[in-house]
């Protein structure tokens, strides 16, 4: 038994009916597998790779159970991050678009606690919680666990170590005896496994691993490359495959800003993810990240673990993940629901060691390879343009361009020669233009924000941190409600709450920040 169809796996039409609607045709091997044992009744310990839908595993069953004639919340479901939870949640509202009278609430720290009561007061059967913020319900009194029949930690392992495991036995200390407890990771450390005798009774362990834990489509490679060259390579890489979406990972917070700040400053349209920054901007980060208004995102870990984009094609360890399971979790983040995938790690110094621990760990080849020289940048860069020219020849229309060319060629100079100086004049420009060309396609601002241009004069650079001290300091207004920075060579745009934009044009207008003369207006789009 590999993979069966939804129906076979007795799952009410409601559920079909949205499962039909997410484009799912067949069910995958680990929901065929653990959805019938679920629904039966067992506690269950799931272990399949990364981005092969564990989450409606859990989630299905979860959905199934609730007596949606009951208000009282019946599931309880834990993840570690606050943009994982967010995610179930969504997932699961998707699931049960068709059963009525269901109730999902996402609680995590960061959000208004106040908003959450609201919401629970009104009664809600399932909740997808972080432990920190649903154990501060716990406290206030405002969350009861008592009538909770199935309890699930998506991440287990993670879950269960010693960062959370105080956390977790203090919740379940408050859920009934009785209840079903279901666990899901892609990585099960022996010792974790064995750890979970004591919160299950007489589980099935239904693991959906082949002999690698990583996916087989995503490409794993590293590079030797020293600490002061990664963010050239990282560039440089980032050129030629052009990914969609891509994700790098650092060890630090620290190391994220630095990264980003030179991502930006190269041009790309890079921001941070990590946990020092404010959770509004942690969730403005993750949707813009999400509908492809940021190409590149830097994190650490807190993106590591379950975060589902589509089309992220790229996934790079900036530094070797301290923790084996961790580099299979980060590189996970691509190569999601059968697609293919790069991961590359960046190698410096001593980090061979680990990457060769990590490599054992999961029982897969990480390839050496070679790092890709400015002219193989070029070439690359070559290699689209050709390929725009040949479309453009194909699609024919060309004799008014090929009259021009006539008479350049008249004077002493052959086609060629025309060719080639053409092609210098676009490829010089290309990049430029490709920049700019993607600011015009993101022209609406998020809602309730207009995007203001600043001009910050030829070779001159100012950091996005300093524009946004510097508005934050003339116009009094708080730094995190500024968002948006993109550097290009000579400008960049911001974006300021509408209600502060006439006020940030008039103080800003003929301004100066560190000194350097700036000239700012209203962004105009296509
Ligand atoms: N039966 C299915 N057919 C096609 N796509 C599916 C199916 N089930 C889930 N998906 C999609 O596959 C993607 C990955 O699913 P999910 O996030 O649940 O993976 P996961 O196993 O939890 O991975 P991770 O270990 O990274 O958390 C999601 O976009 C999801 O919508
Ligand atoms: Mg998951």
């Amino acid at each position: 038994m590999e993979k069966l169809k939804f129906i076979e796996l007795n799952v009410s039409k409601e559920i079909l009916r949205a499962i039909e609607e997410l484009g799912f045709e067949e069910a995958t091997p680990i929901q065929s597998r653990a959805i019938p044992v679920i629904l039966e009744g067992k506690d269950v310990i799931g272990q399949a790779q990364t981005g092969t839908g564990k989450t409606a595993a859990f989630g299905i069953p979860v959905l199934e159970k609730v007596d949606s004639t009951l208000k009282s919340l019946q599931s309880i479901i834990l993840c570690p991050t606050r943009e994982l939870a967010v995610q179930v949640s969504e997932e699961l509202k998707k699931l049960s678009k068709y059963k009525r009278g269901i109730n999902v609430l996402p609680i995590y720290g960061g959000q208004s606690i106040d908003r959450q009561i609201h919401a629970l007061k009104k009664g809600v059967q399932i909740i997808i919680g972080t432990p920190g913020r649903v154990i501060d319900h716990l406290d206030r009194g405002t969350l009861k666990l008592d009538n909770v029949k199935m309890f699930v930690l998506d991440e287990a392992d993670e879950m269960l170590n010693m960062g959370f495991i105080e956390d977790i036995e203090y919740i379940l200390e408050k859920t009934p005896e009785d209840k079903q407890t279901v666990l899901f990771s892609a990585t099960i450390p022996e010792p974790i496994l064995k750890l979970t005798k004591k919160y299950l009774k007489n589980p099935e362990y239904i693991k959906v691993i082949h002999k690698e834990l990583t996916v087989p489509t995503i490409e794993q490679g590293y590079f030797e490359v020293k600490e002061g060259d990664k963010i050239e390579v990282l560039s440089r890489l980032l050129d030629i495959h052009n990914p969609n979406l891509a994700l790098v990972f650092c060890n630090t917070k620290k190391k994220v800003d630095d990264v980003v700040n030179s991502l930006q400053a190269r041009g790309y349209l890079a921001d941070a993810l990590h946990g020092d920054m404010k959770q509004s901007q942690r969730d403005r980060v993750m949707s813009k990240f999400r509908n492809g208004q940021i190409d590149v995102l830097v994190a650490t870990d807190v993106a590591a673990r379950g975060i589902d984009v589509e089309n992220v094609e790229m996934v790079f360890n900036y530094d070797v993940p301290q923790d084996e399971e961790y580099y299979v979790h980060r590189i996970g983040r691509t190569g999601r629901a059968g697609k293919e995938g790069r991961a590359y790690s960046f190698v410096a110094g001593k980090e061979i060691y680990k990457l060769r621990d990590i490599q054992r760990y999961a029982k897969t080849k990480i390839k050496l390879l070679k790092v890709p020289t400015l002219h193989d940048v070029e070439e690359s860069r070559a290699n689209l343009i050709i390929d725009r020219i040949k479309t453009t020849i194909n699609e024919n229309n060309l004799e008014k361009y090929s009259d021009i060319v006539e008479r350049i060629v008249g004077d002493d100079y052959t086609s060629l020669d025309v060719a080639a100086a053409l092609l210098k004049m676009v490829i010089n420009l290309d990049k430029k233009a490709d920049d700019v060309d993607k600011e015009f396609e993101r022209t609406g601002a998020e809602p309730g924000m207009v995007r203001l241009f600043i001009n910050v004069g030829r070779n001159q650079r100012i950091s996005p941190r300093d524009i946004v001290g510097a508005i934050a300091d003339k116009v009094r207004i708080p730094g995190d409600l500024i968002g948006s920075i993109d550097i290009y060579e000579k400008f960049s745009f911001v974006e300021v709450p509408a209600e502060y934009a006439k006020e940030v044009l008039e103080i800003m207008k003929d301004n100066t920040i560190k000194g350097k003369k700036v000239n700012v207006e209203v962004a105009k789009g296509k």
